[in-house]
């Protein structure tokens, strides 16, 4: 059948069109210029598999003198309103929340179908967007918002739609995982380790979005809602970034066994759900502990299923690309030949629980004094507050070489004018919920024997 002359326009689901589909591109960073080169080097193979050519008509920037290798020049345009207007495609790769989600709900008001990659925006107001695509009949995909390269949305909502997913646990921001990993080993400090990743085009547009955690809680946000067909807002997923995790911490950890590495969890139990994101110790002996430089891997338990594991690289230009490229033949095979992607699903409606009331283990290291009677004491606290100890070490610590443990001793160690004997106690929990370790902490930090509470530190995966 001969294709007619007339391309597809708004929201032209009636499968006889074969014009080409108009995309729009809108922001020419990291990503887009990837996408661009992507859409312009595989456009024959692209066609092939959409069923009709994909024609950019134009990319939306901030600056039309700014330099962008192998991008047409012709193409680039400030007027991103009347850009979206004129396509059938949209491909949001600007970021944040303005003028992000203007341009997506005017490109999806005028019958445009959308990809974005944009997790800070569905994680803050998915919902609007969702039911503006649904309402208007156009299809909106965002695989690279969650793990970049990784298809994990796409198992998430549509493979594993059959099953029921028990537990999402994974490494989702590429940054942090580059910089703990540089720190382990490389001894590098977090600063150098962020800038290096940004240099490497994995940090977002702010770089604290990754290190405060702010990034992989969206993720969180986003998986556990696909996860448990429930709307999980943002403000409900805990939230720890690394910014406190210490050059001591990663040592320590690695003289203990473990890795430390940012997680995102959801959890399904009988009372409800919850997402949460925080460093944690990772035995050295776990797959996620192997997971270095910007990589992400995430573990999928499903009941049917069980666990299937999604590794690969979660950020960088061509890699987060490649995900809004399969999004891209999707959403255009269905302009082409009729259909619609998955719509949002939030019939469970489950609660959603504080992640407060979530059970973990934890290692919890002090300075204290090395006499008798101490780890009696402390063991008592623990024991008070319910905290079951799972195992303690002991390991000589100078603390009165460093000035800054002294004065955080406080006046009475100084009193006591110890050069004394120290020692560094490392207590591992069993499971206990956050309050509940909250309270112990708080408790021992009050024992005359103990100078310093220096980490606690949340233990996964074993
Ligand atoms: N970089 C990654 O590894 C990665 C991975 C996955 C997802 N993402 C997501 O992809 C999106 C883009 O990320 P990036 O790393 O390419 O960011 P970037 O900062 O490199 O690029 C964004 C571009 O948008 C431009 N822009 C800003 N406002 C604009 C406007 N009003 N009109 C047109 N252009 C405008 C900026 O000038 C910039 O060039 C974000 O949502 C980000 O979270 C990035
Ligand atoms: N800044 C994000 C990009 C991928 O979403 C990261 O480091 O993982
Ligand atoms: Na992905």
């Amino acid at each position: 059948m001969a294709a007619p002359d007339s391309a597809p326009h708004g929201a032209a689901h009636d499968g006889a069109t074969r014009g080409p589909v108009r995309v729009a591109v809108l922001g020419c960073g990291v990503v887009g210029t990837q996408v661009v080169r992507l859409l312009t080097q595989q456009r024959d193979d692209l066609a092939a598999r959409v069923g009709a050519p994909l024609e950019i008509v134009g990319v939306a920037v901030r600056d039309v003198t700014a330099p962008r290798a192998g991008v047409d020049p012709a193409l680039l345009t400030t007027d991103a309103e009347a850009l979206v207007a004129r396509a059938d495609l949209v491909i949001e790769v600007i970021g944040g929340l303005e003028p992000a989600r203007s341009l997506i709900l005017r490109a999806i008001a005028a019958g445009a179908s959308v990809v974005t990659a944009n997790k800070a925006l569905l994680a803050a107001d998915g919902p609007t967007l969702y039911a503006a695509a649904e309402a208007a009949g156009v299809d909106l995909y965002f695989e690279a918002a969650v793990a970049g390269a990784i298809p994990l949305v796409r198992p998430v909502r549509e493979s594993l739609a059959g099953d029921r997913i028990l537990r999402v646990l994974g490494i989702v921001n590429g940054t942090t995982n580059y910089v703990l990993d540089q720190m382990a080993t490389e001894g590098l400090d977090l600063s150098t380790a962020v800038a290096q990743a940004q240099q490497l085009g994995f940090a977002e547009a702010d770089p604290t979005a990754d290190v405060e955690g702010f990034d992989a809680a969206a993720k969180a946000a986003i998986l556990a809602s696909l996860a448990f067909h429930t709307r999980v807002p943002l403000e409900l997923v805990h939230r720890e970034g690394i910014a406190a995790i210490t050059a001591d911490d990663v040592a320590w950890a690695a003289r203990t066994g473990h890795v430390v590495k940012l997680l995102a969890i959801a959890e399904r139990t009988d009372e409800g759900v919850s997402a949460r994101v925080h460093p944690a110790l990772v035995p050295a002996s776990h797959p996620l502990a192997g997971v270095h430089g910007a990589f992400n891997a995430v573990f999928v338990e499903a009941e049917a299923a069980g666990e299937l594991m999604f590794y690969g690289r979660g950020a960088g230009g061509a890699p987060t690309a490649s995900a809004v490229l399969g999004d891209v033949v999707s959403a255009a095979r269905h302009r082409v030949h009729g259909g619609l992607g998955p719509v949002e699903s939030t019939y469970a409606d489950l609660p959603v629980l504080p992640a407060s009331a979530a059970l973990t283990r934890y290692q919890v290291r002090l300075d204290v004094a090395d006499r008798p009677g101490v780890l009696a004491q402390v063991s008592a606290v623990l024991a008070e507050h319910g905290v079951s100890i799972e195992a303690v070490r002991q390991a000589p610590q100078l603390v009165a070489a460093d000035p800054a443990a002294d004065r955080e001793a406080g006046p009475g160690a100084a009193a006591s004018g110890a050069p004394a004997s120290l020692a560094h106690l490392i207590i591992t929990t069993h499971a206990a919920t956050d309050a509940a370790l909250s309270a112990t902490v708080a408790a021992i930090a009050e024992l005359d024997s103990v100078t310093r509470v220096v980490s606690v530190l949340r233990v996964e995966g074993a």
